[in-house]
């Protein structure tokens, strides 16, 4: 539904304003492309769910021939002839029952897992604002949970509102057929129906869409609790996050008893009106007997038909909820499924040659760059900066000076507000997105690893790589422990790399950035997490590789600059000097002061001589 939505605060789940019913019905229905594979399995069901129908509205037609004819007249081969018939109507019933759950469930499963594939491959084409924005278990909720409702509604919900629509409709007209007024009396209860779904499909709506809501921010809270574990015991906030849990589990507990009451509510009237219309049936029906208006044969063949209608009424409050939840959750699933990525790849984007052996990497440069987050002021307000080929380029500035920003800025994690970002001439947004991030390795402070085995981790960008080129990555970034680990580089390590610690996550992730030898480099404090002994180890040996490589590097610590050529200090959103890391320790104080407060004076002299 919500086509782009960019321009939305950041907060937690992104809620809508409540859409009217028809525009809601709109997200359910352009769902229907997913039913187009199972057109053939579909159509059978049909078949088969209307030919059980008419099997089982047949039986009492041949009950009332069986009572005033054979029955009526004392003819036992009568009976029996009528008697097998129905017999064979109820196998015919149980056999196409058979065919439509077989064919049910083979299609819905099989759609479901379609459009879940398809959410998450766009979750993944989506870009980091996207997810700046959403909470996770907003997401997971939709991939989970909402997309079972629909399952549910396309499996069961839909079929047995077409089908008991049809049988209501069929039998209705039949029963006119048989009285015309016990008929219409029958008939004339489909207005209080009418009436109570309205008003239980309006207020259903809002409930379903507050409870489906509510299970994202719960998964949100478990999902980041699981995360910050180690952070929630460290600081004893145990008793506050069972209190925090506490709370929405309550008010999801609330808003489903609220919804179970209305579905509670409404299915008994809806099981108060078939009966009422029998029991009106039964006396007028033994009346118009009476008075010769209606054969007994005729009365148990109305009778019969009329508590057929009994399943069809009464699930009629809970085709509706299903239907009222597969609405909202076609609704949410949309409002991903609607969000255009915007860092694609422009109309005449082009790949870049492949790297040959003796490439050394490229210029960069940063021409008149501006970026401001969709919800906050400009972080960068003209960045003009060139990072020559081969060049290590370090960047200096205060903590929350938009650093890491600019950094993003490289392999197109986001894009430039103004201005341009070019590698070898060529703004990046003219390269094909795959290849830019071909030639650019990114390792970021935050050491992100996977739930997969180290080499999976390794290989991430480059699949490709071979032996030699893991093991020397691994080398470069001191991360030959992997070798060590109990299974080697087969070894899985937990989610988020948790088995690890922060050193050695930070050196995999490093080891991941510079494996097969990328033409940028782009490093935001890579260090941070390793001992002076092992940052000296790593230093050494990143220093050849970054000979070859365009690098672009944030530092914080004073020792770390030393693997830089050239710094460049950053401060309100602009460059303002850039020099070796001697010429500005002695010409500009503001950056003196920077690295002063965050490496100790030794370091600086250490750097210095
Ligand atoms: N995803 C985001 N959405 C909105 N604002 C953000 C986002 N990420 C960062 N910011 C803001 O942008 C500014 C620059 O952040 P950035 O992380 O680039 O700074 P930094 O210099 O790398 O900081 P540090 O040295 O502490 O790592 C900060 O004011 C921060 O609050």
């Amino acid at each position: 539904m919500a086509p782009d939505r960019d321009d939305e605060p950041r907060g937690p789940a992104p809620r809508q304003p409540r859409p009217a019913p028809t525009h809601l019905l709109r997200n359910l229905w352009r769902l229907r492309r997913y039913l187009r594979p199972y057109r053939g399995q579909l159509g059978w069901l049909l078949i088969a769910a209307f030919g059980a129908t008419g099997a089982g509205i047949a039986v009492p037609l041949v009950i009332r021939q069986v009572v005033d004819g054979p029955i009526a007249h004392r003819d036992p081969a009568g009976v029996l002839q009528l008697g097998l018939l129905a017999l064979l109507l109820g196998l015919v019933e149980a056999f196409l029952i058979f065919i439509r759950r077989w064919a049910q469930s083979s299609s819905a499963v099989g759609m479901e897992t379609t459009i879940r594939d398809d959410l998450y491959a766009h979750l993944q084409r989506l870009h980091i604002g996207f997810h700046d924005r959403w909470q996770s278990g907003q997401l997971l909720s939709r991939v989970t949970s909402d997309l079972s409702v629909i399952r549910r509604f396309l499996s069961f919900g839909l079929l047995f509102l077409v089908v008991n629509t049809t049988t209501y409709l069929t039998v209705v007209v039949l029963l006119i057929t048989l009285h015309t007024g016990l008929g219409l009396l029958v008939a004339a209860g489909a207005v209080p129906l009418f009436l109570a779904s309205r008003r239980f499909t309006r207020a259903y709506l809002v409930a379903a869409r507050r409870l489906q809501d509510e299970q994202g921010d719960l998964a949100t809270l478990i999902e980041e609790s699981a995360q910050g574990l180690r952070t929630v015991k460290a600081f004893g906030r145990r008793p506050e996050m069972v209190g925090r849990f506490a709370t929405g589990t309550r008010q999801l507990h609330d808003t489903a008893t609220g919804k179970g009451r209305l579905l509670a509510r409404t299915s008994a009237q809806f099981d108060l009106l078939p009966n009422l219309t029998l029991g009106a049936v039964l006396v007028a029906g033994a009346v118009a007997v009476a008075h010769g208006a209606l054969t007994i044969g005729e009365l148990v063949a109305f009778v019969t038909l009329q508590l057929m209608l009994i399943w069809p009424i009464e699930s009629l409050a809970w085709i509706i909820a299903n239907a009222q939840e597969a609405i909202t959750a076609a609704d949410r699933i949309h409002e991903v499924l609607d969000t255009r990525p915007t860092v694609v790849d422009r109309p005449h984007a082009v790949a870049l040659p492949a790297p040959g052996p003796t490439d050394t990497g490229g210029t960069l440069r940063f021409d008149g760059v501006r970026f401001n987050y969709p919800t906050g002021p400009a972080v960068l307000r003209g960045i003009d900066l060139t990072v020559e080929p081969g060049e290590t380029l370090a960047i200096v500035g205060a903590t929350g000076c938009g650093k890491t920003t600019l950094l993003s800025l490289v392999p197109r994690l986001y894009d430039v507000t103004a201005g341009r970002i070019t590698l070898d001439g060529r703004d990046v947004r003219d390269i094909r997105l795959d290849s830019l991030r071909q030639r650019v390795g990114v390792a970021f402070e935050e050491a992100t690893l996977f739930s997969m085995s180290v080499r999976e981790n390794l290989t991430l960008g480059r699949p490709e790589a071979n032996e030699d080129e893991v093991r020397a990555a691994l080398a470069v970034a001191q991360a030959d422990f992997a070798y060590d680990l109990p299974w080697g580089l087969a070894t899985r390590i937990g989610e988020q790399g948790l088995s690890l610690s922060g050193g050695q996550r930070q050196r995999l992730a490093l080891a991941r950035a510079v494996l097969g030898q990328p033409r940028v480099l782009v490093l935001d404090d890579p260090l941070s997490a390793l001992d002076v002994h092992t940052e000296a180890l790593v230093e050494a040996a990143l220093d050849r590789v970054l000979r070859n490589t365009t690098a672009l590097l944030v530092v914080h610590r004073p020792s770390t600059v030393a693997l830089a050529d050239r710094v460049a200090l950053l401060a309100d959103g602009r460059i303002t000097a850039v020099g070796t890391h001697s010429e500005l320790l002695g010409t500009v104080p503001a950056y003196r002061a920077v690295l002063s407060a965050t490496g100790d004076a030794d370091e600086l002299g250490l750097v210095r001589s």
